[in-house]
């Protein structure tokens, strides 16, 4: 359906990177041509094997099996996640070549490649259906979309969001809105219209109803896509930072609302990391998106970085493992920092991965 934001005349976005994913490549020769004209310096593209024996997420009663030993393996349960004890499942990505890893040489590089990732899926949202929707986040994140500034795309049909906000005034230090201001929103020219800032005059549950409200508008004005059942809003592009501690947005480890089913935007208002009251989609919000990509970038980065890909936790320990677009794709934008304690080359190792290839 196209939206009533009219289609304007596309210019075209600066090149970009091409999904490589659903095989472990190096891409460093081949790379050359898809960025050319792109301000990225160097990549290597690498992906996570998508060859799991439980296509629609991992039981919350696991074991049974015969493990490759030969010996069954224990059972054990896990419904206990989070204050509401609800169950939370890792889910595969729906498709072989859903999820990419990429890695830049360094951190301006990586933030190139970010801005050329979303300007080429504002361009063709733009085109197909006259409007781009972006949910951002805070933080080094919201730092990185600097590199949207002077993008050739047309920001007059970008409509902006907010993935978490912390409540607080809008001109606060702490504003995620204020971070995007003056990173990339004031400057890139996009309308304050298309802007969707929370109210900071409300509570943090007030805050998360009345903005879950202004979703909801969007979706009716036919900004803002919708999942088919109409449960969930569709994002064109969700934009996550990453924290020390594996959280995403404002979802923190084992925490009732990284653990909610349902619901839009939800409130917190004991957040580990100051300020305590926050809004923040949910799970399945952030999982309807078209696309989703991962900002964890510098050193501090490494050691989250390595036990979110590397490392299966109990199911709602890192709230970044439950990131999984049902639909759509998701990308890790890394620099050799940030991926320095990974080890990509044994991805496909069936033995080290076992969660992938238990035999049943
Ligand atoms: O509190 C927050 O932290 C995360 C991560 O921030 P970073 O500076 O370590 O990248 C951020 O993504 C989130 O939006 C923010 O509210």
């Amino acid at each position: 359906m196209m939206a009533p934001c009219s289609s304007s005349s596309l210019r075209l976005a600066r090149s970009s990177v091409s999904s490589r994913a659903g095989r472990l490549v190096n891409t460093k020769a081949s790379s050359v041509e898809a960025r050319k004209g792109s301000k990225a310096q160097d990549y290597l593209i690498h992906s996570i094997p998508n060859n799991g024996q439980w296509p629609t997420g991992v039981p919350p009663v696991m074991g049974g099996h015969t493990m490759p030993s030969g010996d069954v393996a224990p059972e054990s349960t896990s419904t206990t996640v989070g204050t509401g004890g609800v169950p939370m499942v890792y889910e595969y990505a729906s498709e072989a070549d859903a999820v990419s890893v990429v890695t830049y040489a360094e951190g301006a590089a990586a933030a190139a490649g970010l801005a050329d990732d979303i300007v080429t899926a504002a361009n063709e949202s733009i085109a197909s259906r006259g409007c781009f929707t972006l949910a951002v986040s805070g933080g080094s994140a919201s730092n990185a979309l600097a590199g949207l500034v002077g993008a050739s795309t047309d920001f007059s049909k970008w409509h902006i969001f907010f993935a978490d906000e912390r409540c607080v005034p809008l001109d606060s230090s702490a504003s995620n809105y204020k971070a995007c201001t003056a990173s990339f929103m004031e400057p890139a020219g996009i309308p304050a219209t298309q802007v969707y800032a929370i109210n900071p005059t409300l509570d943090h549950a007030g805050a998360a109803t009345d903005y879950e409200a202004k979703l909801k508008a969007a979706v009716s004005a036919g900004t803002l896509d919708k999942t088919d059942d109409g449960s969930m809003p569709s994002f064109d592009y969700v934009l996550l930072g990453l924290g020390p501690d594996g959280h995403v947005a404002s979802l923190f480890p084992m925490r009732a609302q990284t653990a909610a089913k349902s619901g839009w935007v939800l409130s917190i208002d004991d957040s580990p990391k100051p300020p305590s009251w926050r809004i923040t989609l949910s799970v399945p919000a952030i999982n309807a998106s078209k696309k989703v990509s991962i900002w964890a970038v510098g050193e501090s980065k490494a050691e989250i970085v390595q036990r979110a890909l590397e490392v299966q936790s109990l199911p709602g320990a890192l709230p970044i493992q439950l990131v999984s677009p049902s639909q759509g794709t998701m990308r890790w934008f890394l620099d050799t920092a940030s991926a320095s304690d990974l080890s990509p080359e044994t991805w496909g190792d069936s033995k080290l991965y076992p969660r992938s290839t238990i035999a049943k």
